[in-house]
């Protein structure tokens, strides 16, 4: 991995042991019908969010998502902690089935996993100091007695890299990535085992982002934490994630380690969002043609492979058949058919074989 601008440390080790497993999750949301619609009395449309999302998170990772605007990372992450309800498939957290937890079960699953947003701001009581704030989330979980509520107030303030003194002042007083340290404090008065990281640092200044970048690495290794971590950022996503899913349209396209993803990328897509992508390997830009067209509306998802419309090794197959994810490698997995049924002839028109087609003999 080339040194990171930003100086940020690499990720850990994480383990194999499975535990989130992700299958066929979707997630629709009905769509406002226009005033037309209703007087023809048409059906109501559905925009698909999340379409059979298969996924598994390991205990210690940090678990990048990445993909394009509206492709479906802040409704996973969502469903992930019951935000929103899916539509079907299933979540299995350490064996439990999230989907069907309920009362007291569910709120014990909810302190165990964590979200955090881009803007703790708007979820900050600005008329709380952030001892009040710690200290509530502290008593209504009943995670210390009494006595040792400003005692802990001053041990997560110190996990975050403040000083003593912010307990006393206001959300107004700090500064964009001190706010951001504060919603990490009052997700780590919960003691959960996974955090759930939605464009964290997307609002913030590049040096900032980085020290809050820091930030999570080092409580990951203190506090032996799992990280999902959905951002835009790449550059960000390659120096914090142990691995990386690619999502196109509601849909994980590609799930591969980080070295192999952006050292040898296989879905066109994700080819395609790295070419884009400025900061990266200049020579990927050279080599992979840049994203074709417009992203299609998530109302009218395109039959079969879901990118075939903007994918320049497009055939037949995949106007026809979804691509299921696939292994290629213990490293990665991969939804399209170019590596699984790939054609008899090169397909006309594209620009270059994406790397490691596999032929059938
Ligand atoms: N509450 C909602 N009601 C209706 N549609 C929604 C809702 N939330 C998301 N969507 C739609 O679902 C699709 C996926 O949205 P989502 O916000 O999950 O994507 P995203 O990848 O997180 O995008 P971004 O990076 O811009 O946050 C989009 O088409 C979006 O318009």
């Amino acid at each position: 991995m080339s040194a990171s601008p930003l100086s940020i440390h690499g990720p850990l080790q994480s383990s194999s042991e499975v535990l989130m497993d992700i299958r066929n999750l979707t997630k629709t949301f009905p769509v406002r019908h226009s005033l037309l619609e209703r007087w023809r009395q048409q059906p109501m449309r559905k925009v698909r969010a999340l379409s059979d999302v298969n996924l598994d998170v390991r205990k210690g990772e940090t678990l990048g998502i990445v993909g394009e605007s509206g492709c479906g990372k802040s409704t996973l992450a969502r469903c992930l902690v019951r935000l929103y309800e899916a539509d079907s498939g299933s979540v299995s957290y350490q064996g439990q089935d999230v989907l069907a937890l309920r009362g007291a079960h569910l709120r014990d699953y909810n302190r165990r996993v964590q979200m955090i947003f881009q803007d703790p701001f708007s979820s900050l009581n600005p008329r709380m100091t952030v001892r009040q704030v710690l200290r509530e989330v502290l008593s209504v979980h009943r995670m210390r007695p009494k006595d040792q509520l400003d005692a802990r107030v001053r041990e997560l303030l110190e996990l975050v890299g403040l000083p003593a003194e912010a307990a006393q002042r206001y959300p107004h007083e700090f500064s964009g990535g001190q706010r951001q340290r504060i919603g990490i404090a009052r997700a780590l008065a919960l003691e959960p085992e996974c955090l759930i990281a939605d464009e964290l640092v997307s609002a913030l200044d590049v040096s900032v982002q980085a020290q809050v970048v820091n930030l999570l690495l080092e409580l990951q290794e203190r506090l032996k934490l799992t990280v999902l971590f959905v951002a835009h950022d790449l550059r960000l996503v390659r120096h914090l994630s142990h691995r990386v899913a690619v999502m196109y349209l509601g849909r994980v396209v590609e799930v591969a380690t980080t070295d192999a993803l952006f050292e040898q990328p296989l879905h066109p897509y994700t080819q395609a969002l790295l070419a884009a992508a400025p900061d990266l390997d200049p020579q990927q830009r050279v080599t992979t043609p840049a994203l074709q067209g417009e992203l299609p509306s998530p109302l009218h998802v395109p039959s079969g492979c879901p990118f075939r419309t903007r994918c320049p090794h497009a055939f037949d197959r995949c106007a026809t058949e979804r691509p299921d994810l696939t292994p290629t490698s213990s490293e990665q997995t991969v939804a399209c058919h170019l590596y699984t049924h790939p054609p008899e002839h090169p397909v006309r028109g594209a620009s270059a074989e994406p790397h490691n087609v596999r032929r059938h003999a």
